[in-house]
């Protein structure tokens, strides 16, 4: 089974065994063995390399490998090509291979890894030679978020999202109309708790205000440039508000994550809406002010807009209201009337109320992996098996929490001494 790219066309053709005389054979029992199957082997990444590195078809990219799931085969690899996206997909169906639409943030490149098919969904990837804070990723082939993002772009999709071990708290999406109080209380959380929480910084089309950095507050763009970036799946969620396009980057949730600190979303309702949609499993909360008449005094005193947008904002906050306080959108209702004591209620709620010691930080060791390694899967936990030598890591994912794009958080993984008895692996 060899390829052929077609440079015009992105596609990558297919070239049938019987064409091919250059085939090497331990290649053509390995894709025998999968179509037997119907299931996906684990492949090392030097397999496909070694068997397919005929010049005169495609070449593989380096430390490139293949693995089966249902009716498509995903070769994956090539990261340090930059002519390459790290993934490709042949379609049994079509008997074409295409370079799909690529979401989320690749893995560096990376030299050699294994792969195993998790839930006919995902694809766990562990990166050779790595380290434990950065060994495990998952390209998601077929989950709810990429079938989703699959109608929207008409083609295929895949999605990385990184695995984080231990337990990283929910991201915090909090909604509101304009001027009840969203920023300042944002502003008080991260003033009193700076290594805990980290704002994710959106993209938005409205101009600068006068004290406003770009970069901080927000990426300052322009729409055509927006538009493009949201075609290209770089966006988490995006909305129309007030006449001004807004969005969430990928980008901007995952320079919070890894930091290590929990992050914060200050966006509309429509984008709270897209984000409950996402596989960012956050936290949803809702200001509301005591009263319309408190609204707009505020809006008035803060002395940012003119009157043409605050009579805008007024208008859009009553729907604000209206979707935000109705539908079970949004798990916490908070209404600001004395700031102190809606700032009290909120930390209450993060569980930063003194009930636990809210410097507290799930501190995981890390530890490097094996050089050369395989997968194996017992009892629902992966092994990580050092092909050199008698030592097994235990990769847990029972607790594992969100997905693409971004990252798969709650992952355990320890060293293990205990004696595993081979025989029953699921996947050898
Ligand atoms: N959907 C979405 N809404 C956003 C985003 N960033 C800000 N917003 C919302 O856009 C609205 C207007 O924000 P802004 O112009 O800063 O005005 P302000 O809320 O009155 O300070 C607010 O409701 C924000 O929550 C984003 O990335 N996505
Ligand atoms: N509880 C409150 N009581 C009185 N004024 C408040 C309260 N909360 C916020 N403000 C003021 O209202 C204005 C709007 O607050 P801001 O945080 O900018 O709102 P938002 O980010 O939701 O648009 C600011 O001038 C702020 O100081």
């Amino acid at each position: 089974m060899l390829w052929r790219f077609d440079k015009l066309t992105s596609k990558i053709d297919f070239v049938p065994n019987h064409i091919n005389q250059f085939i090497p054979s331990d290649l053509e029992s390995s894709v025998g063995k999968l179509d037997l199957m119907g299931e996906a082997p684990v492949f090392f990444g030097d397999d496909l390399h070694a068997s397919v590195s005929n010049g005169f078809h495609l070449k593989p990219k380096e430390f490139e490998s293949a693995i089966v799931v249902g009716n498509k085969t995903y070769a994956i690899g090539g990261f340090d090509d930059p002519t390459s996206n790290g993934v490709r997909v042949f379609d049994k169906s079509t008997g074409e291979w295409v370079v799909p639409i690529v979401l989320g943030t690749k893995p560096n490149a990376f030299k050699g890894h294994s792969m195993m098919l998790l839930d006919s969904d995902r694809i766990l990837i562990i990166k050779h030679n790595s380290k434990s804070n950065d060994c495990a990723w998952f390209l998601e082939v077929d989950t709810r978020y990429v079938q989703e993002q699959k109608k929207k772009f008409g083609s295929e999709v895949v999605s990385w999202s990184k695995g984080v071990i231990g337990d990283a708290e929910r991201p915090i999406v909090i909604s509101g109309p304009s001027g009840v109080g969203k920023g300042t209380l944002i502003n008080m959380l991260m003033k009193d708790f700076p290594t805990m929480f980290g704002f994710s910084v959106s993209h938005t089309t409205r101009t600068p205000r006068e004290k406003e950095e770009n970069g901080f507050h927000y990426h300052f763009t322009n729409r055509s440039v927006m538009e493009e970036e949201i075609k290209a799946g770089k966006f988490l969620e995006f909305a129309s508000v007030h006449g001004n396009l807004y969005g969430t980057s990928i980008e901007a949730v995952e320079v919070v994550a890894d930091s290590g600190k929990r992050c914060i979303l200050d966006i509309d309702v429509q984008g709270a809406r897209s984000v409950r949609a996402s596989s960012l499993e956050a936290i949803f909360i809702f200001i509301c002010p005591p009263s319309f008449e408190e609204l707009e005094k505020r809006l008035r005193a803060r002395g940012t807009e003119t009157e043409e947008l605050i009579q805008k904002r007024l208008n859009n906050a009553k729907a604000e209201l209206e979707q935000g306080t109705s539908g079970g959108l949004f798990d916490h209702i908070l209404v600001n009337d004395d700031l102190e004591a809606c700032y009290e209620r909120l930390k209450e709620i993060l569980g930063l109320d003194g009930s636990r010691d809210a410097t507290l930080k799930t501190t995981t060791e890390v530890f490097a992996l094996p050089m050369e390694i395989s997968l194996s899967k017992i009892d629902g936990k992966i092994i990580i098996n050092s092909k050199n030598a008698d030592q097994k890591i235990v990769l847990d994912l029972t607790s594992m929490k969100g997905g693409g794009p971004g990252r798969t958080r709650g992952l355990r993984m320890y060293p293990t001494s205990l004696h595993i008895d081979d025989d029953n692996d699921e996947n050898a």
